[in-house]
């Protein structure tokens, strides 16, 4: 049995929980999720959506199938969402340091330690979860004994898509249709996923002026924090809109075609975090279980005469997507490329290129 290091989880609130460390032994400060999926810890940390979050997840027992090594395939990473952890601490009930996978070469808590992330175990999660939907998600910070006091850091008041987008064109797979990726922090699934279906993709930092490409579609990415910070992707995005190509969005990217669309984005209460959200396709009874990790939501009664919700929450009635009535534009709030999480809607990248 480990012994760890005494480690607080402050909140906003002035709440304290005490845990013991099991990742790096550093301060830091950040806005404090949940997530209720079971599985998909080295996904969810390394998916840029969570920088600058506290990510705890809800399930008690973690770490237990280790993490895999890093690999590469064509450039891109085989086993994470991105080649680094994103989230700014991790917060556990029940950290198991044995861990037994196939494919795993170390620990979860070896993991934190070689990327600086700090990890919490010994809390609570029930009820720091129950907090955080009574009062909503809330800024935290992780503190050590002896630490000099940290201000709470608000991921609200940064650009953070300017900090995990790629910062030059990357190119990937070599087919005849061309396919621009607005990587906002984009999930590696989904450049898996669109390589998987044979397309040239050319991945673009979530600034650069795609229009000057000869592309035949279009892929607008996830991506964390505020999505008011990318006025000028939604400027690009309205110029692609003219040339009436296919454009698909996936989360950020449903925020950004919707903005792009005349509608407003507002913060959720505690966001959804999770791998069996039920959303329902509009004017049907057909519902798909997603994976989603979002905090804001798109206000559709803003949006623009030529456009439609697509589907919705049917926990809480929140849009989960939208399309354009009659030309190729539509996005969706939940994750099709999944990872971790069901990969129910998986089918949209096939019918996206098909579209194309
Ligand atoms: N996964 C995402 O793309 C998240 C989008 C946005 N940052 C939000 O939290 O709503």
């Amino acid at each position: 049995m480990h012994r760890y290091k005494p480690v607080r989880l402050i909140l906003e609130n002035g709440m304290v929980f005490h845990g013991q460390s099991f990742g790096a032994e550093k301060a830091t400060s950040g806005e404090v999720v949940f997530n209720t999926a079971m599985v998909g810890y080295p996904e969810s940390l390394t998916d840029p959506s969570y920088e600058g979050q506290i990510l705890t997840l809800t399930y008690p027992i973690i770490g237990n199938y280790g993490v895999p090594a890093y690999s590469e395939t064509d450039g891109v990473s085989d086993f994470f969402e991105s080649c680094r952890i994103h989230a700014y601490g991790l917060i556990l009930q029940d950290y198991s340091d044995e861990y037994s996978h196939w494919n795993a070469v170390k620990s979860l808590g070896d993991w934190l330690k070689e990327e600086g992330v700090p990890g919490i175990t010994g809390i609570d999660t029930r009820l720091l979860t129950k907090v955080l939907r009574e009062k909503g998600s809330m800024l935290g910070k992780i503190m050590y004994a002896g630490d000099d006091e940290i201000d709470f850091y608000d991921p609200e008041t940064e650009n953070l898509v300017a900090k995990v987008s790629c910062s030059e064109v990357i190119e990937y797979g070599q087919g005849e249709k061309k396919v621009v990726l607005i990587d906002c922090g984009a999930k590696l699934n989904i450049v898996r996923e669109l390589v998987k279906q044979g397309v040239r993709l050319i991945r673009v930092p979530w600034d650069y002026d795609f229009n000057r490409i000869d592309y035949d579609g279009v892929m607008i990415s996830n991506g964390p924090g505020n999505p008011d910070h990318c006025g000028i992707t939604v400027a690009h995005i309205r110029e692609a809109m003219k040339k009436e190509k296919p454009i698909f969005g996936i989360c950020m990217g449903n925020q950004l075609l919707s903005k792009a669309a005349g509608a407003n984005i507002y913060k959720l209460k505690y966001g959804h975090r999770s791998h069996n959200q039920p959303v329902q396709k509009v004017g049907s009874s057909r519902c798909y279980i997603t994976s989603q990790n979002h905090g804001y939501a798109v206000d559709e009664s803003q949006l623009g005469a030529e456009w439609e919700p697509w589907f919705v929450n049917m926990n809480d009635g929140t849009n989960e997507g939208i399309r354009h009535k009659t030309k190729p534009f539509y996005s969706v709030q939940f994750h099709p490329e999944a990872t971790g999480g069901p990969t129910d809607t998986r089918f949209f990248f096939e019918e996206f290129v098909k579209m194309i």
